[in-house]
């Protein structure tokens, strides 16, 4: 990879330095974007970042800033890291700024609230750019693991593939693995759905319902993740890739998935106010799952597991009754 290759981070909580320093080892020159100065201040003078990752050692080619036409400054990637529900007021400040022909890049995997568009759509939609200029990066890609360069392989989505494979390169070293794939639909949802999955399966695990009902969410809920990709165009292949399965198994086994933790703590009995308020980071599927739900509805598609967690995380049912019902369904071919 030439060193001559920029790339711009907006977002300095896990996954963007984590990811800003997977592209600064892969030999990209990388700027963080940071919310507030004094962290961008700490990740210069420290090379770490307190905050987010304590104690990882970030590279000497990543630099931060609180400017965001700083950071956006000749970016050959411009890569967007901030929660999905924030990803349309923030871009809107930024789309002036980006350089031309910048390729965006999501790291987010969620849906937005009331429009139920994807991160890549609503990049499309702020920023004006052709769908050739928009890729997204995901897969079974835990932060913490990722920053210790333990190996871990990932997917880089994009409509365009001379794109993909740019972006492809820009990002892969020793511990990071990218394969492309053109199915962005497919990539998207499986992202955003395993993150709702995982608060189920955390769910479970709190309540100590043990490892069949681990398996079985993790099954079925690929099942209706799949379901809602057909309805959308997804190729069903994408959700047995790594952005389906690969992210729900690391999301639905690891203690350092913000949303299987949360989950966990209510199966275990915290409210929601007292897990949230013992959450500091974000937690996607927790506002995802009702415009996923939202989604599914809008494409006449049954999901479930899905409906559960919103009932249980929205609706206030406690999650003995929710189990109930969930098990107590009509019965039905495994195929439907
Ligand atoms: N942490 C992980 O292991 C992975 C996270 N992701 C996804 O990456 C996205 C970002 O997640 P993380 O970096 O983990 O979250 P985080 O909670 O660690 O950091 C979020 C960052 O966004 C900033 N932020 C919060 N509200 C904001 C606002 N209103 N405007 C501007 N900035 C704001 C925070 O200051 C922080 O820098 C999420 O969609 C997540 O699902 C994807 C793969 C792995
Ligand atoms: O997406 C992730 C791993 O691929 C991170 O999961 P959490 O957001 O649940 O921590």
């Amino acid at each position: 990879m030439s060193e001559s290759v920029r790339a711009a981070v907006f977002g300095t909580g896990s996954w963007g330095t984590a990811f800003g320093m997977v592209l600064a080892d892969a030999g990209c020159g990388v700027t963080l974007w940071a919310r507030r100065a004094e962290l961008a201040d700490a990740v210069n003078s420290t090379r770490t970042n307190p905050d987010y990752l304590p104690g990882v050692e970030l590279p000497e080619t990543l630099r931060a800033t609180a400017v965001p036409a700083e950071a956006a400054r000749d970016a050959d990637f411009t890569v967007l890291a901030v929660p999905s529900q924030t990803l349309r007021a923030n871009l809107a400040a930024w789309a002036p700024l980006l350089a031309p022909d910048t390729v965006l890049v999501s790291l987010m995997k969620g849906v937005e609230l009331g429009t139920t568009m994807r991160m890549s759509e609503v990049v499309e939609d702020v920023a004006g750019v052709g769908r050739d200029r928009v890729a997204v990066v995901t897969g079974p890609n835990l932060a913490r693991e990722i920053a210790s360069r333990m190996p871990a392989a990932a997917v880089v989505a994009c409509t365009d593939e001379t794109v993909a494979r740019r972006l492809q390169a820009a990002c892969h070293t020793p511990y990071f693995r990218p394969y492309t794939n053109p199915d962005v639909v497919g990539c998207e949802l499986g992202g955003a759905v395993k993150n709702v999955i995982g608060l189920a399966v955390g769910i479970a695990d709190g309540m100590g319902l043990g490892d069949n009902a681990k398996g079985s969410l993790i099954t079925r809920g690929l099942a209706e993740t799949t379901r809602l990709g057909l309805a959308m165009g997804a190729d069903p292949l994408t959700f047995a890739g790594l952005a389906g399965l690969g992210d729900l198994v690391a999301t639905c086994s690891s203690p350092l998935s913000r949303n299987h933790t949360f989950g966990t703590n209510l199966g275990r009995g915290m409210t929601l106010q007292e897990t949230i308020a013992v959450t500091r980071q974000t937690a996607e599927g927790v506002k995802s799952c009702e415009s996923v739900l939202d989604l599914a509805r809008r494409h006449g598609v049954d999901m479930p597991i899905t409906e559960t967690v919103v009932a249980i995380v929205h609706e206030g049912k406690p999650p003995v009754v929710a189990v109930k019902e969930l098990m107590s369904r009509s019965a039905k071919p495994e195929r439907h």
